[in-house]
């Protein structure tokens, strides 16, 4: 699916303003919990340094900023920003893409990405970014929608997509081609083992995710390696060379 940065943050600014509303409403309310799980999941520390990115409105920074957490939220859209600064006033928003993050290396001791991974044209570059700005150690958290294991879930989640989705965005968006690139991109989306594998490769450790809601969404995590990891892992590669050979 072409995702060209321009056409993707044009869309989102001219939804930013009900976009936060419309999200309740197409998820029948479960963005709140979705959010409640990521938070737990992040438990976000007074003091601590964490990037939000694709944070849009700042409605997945804000929780993290309530706990204490110094919280940057990064977006591709202007427009998402603007309403973000207007909400959030306390919230440092940032315009800039996750694929080229404008902060130094080891800089945010947590990264966190909700339901904006599936939107960026280059993810797997994204996650090599969210690797090199988190310190050592620092943690990832990748929200996203997925794929239901179970097959008659499957079918009653594609029959959602297929139909209610696009009808309710017809009577409550302005925009409803927005919401027919959401179901397209959520289609096109990778499952919850390959999206792991990414971010294994992107060079992750202790990677493993859960599903929410049956698996329409799952929450990834990952870490950076620290230097004494990373050795155990040169290591240990260097061991099975040697069986190899
Ligand atoms: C579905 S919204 C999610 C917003 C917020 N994280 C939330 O949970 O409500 C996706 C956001 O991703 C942003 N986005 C898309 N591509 C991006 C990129 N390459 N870099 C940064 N943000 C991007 C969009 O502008 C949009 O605000």
């Amino acid at each position: 699916m072409q995702k060209d940065p321009d056409d993707v943050a044009g869309m989102f600014d001219a939804t930013a303003k009900r976009y936060d509303l419309l999200n309740s409403l197409l998820s029948g309310g479960n963005d709140r919990l979705w959010r409640i799980h990521m938070q737990r999941a992040v438990k976000p520390q007074p003091g601590e340094r964490i990037l939000d990115v694709a944070a849009g409105t700042g409605a997945s920074s804000a929780p993290m900023a309530k706990a204490g957490a110094l919280v940057t939220a990064l977006d591709l859209s202007a427009g998402m920003i603007e309403e973000g600064r207007r909400r959030h006033p306390d919230i440092e928003f940032v315009h800039g893409s996750a694929e080229e993050l404008p902060f130094a290396s080891d800089t945010f001791d947590a990264v966190t990405i909700s339901f904006g991974l599936r939107n960026v044209q280059h993810p797997r570059a994204a996650l090599s970014e969210f690797l090199r700005v988190l310190k050592p150690g620092g943690r990832l958290f990748v929200c996203e929608f997925s794929q239901p294991p179970v097959n008659v879930v499957r079918r009653g989640y594609e029959a959602y997509l297929g139909t209610v989705l696009p009808g309710m965005a017809r009577l409550a968006s302005s925009n409803p081609e927005a919401y027919r690139y959401l179901v397209e991109s959520i289609r096109s989306w990778p499952d919850q083992q390959a999206l792991s594998q990414w971010i294994r490769t992107a060079g992750f450790t202790r990677v493993a995710h859960r599903n929410l809601t049956l698996g329409v969404v799952a929450l990834h995590r990952g870490r950076k390696p620290t230097e004494a990891t990373g050795a155990i892992r040169l290591a240990r590669h260097a061991q099975a060379d040697d069986q190899e050979a």
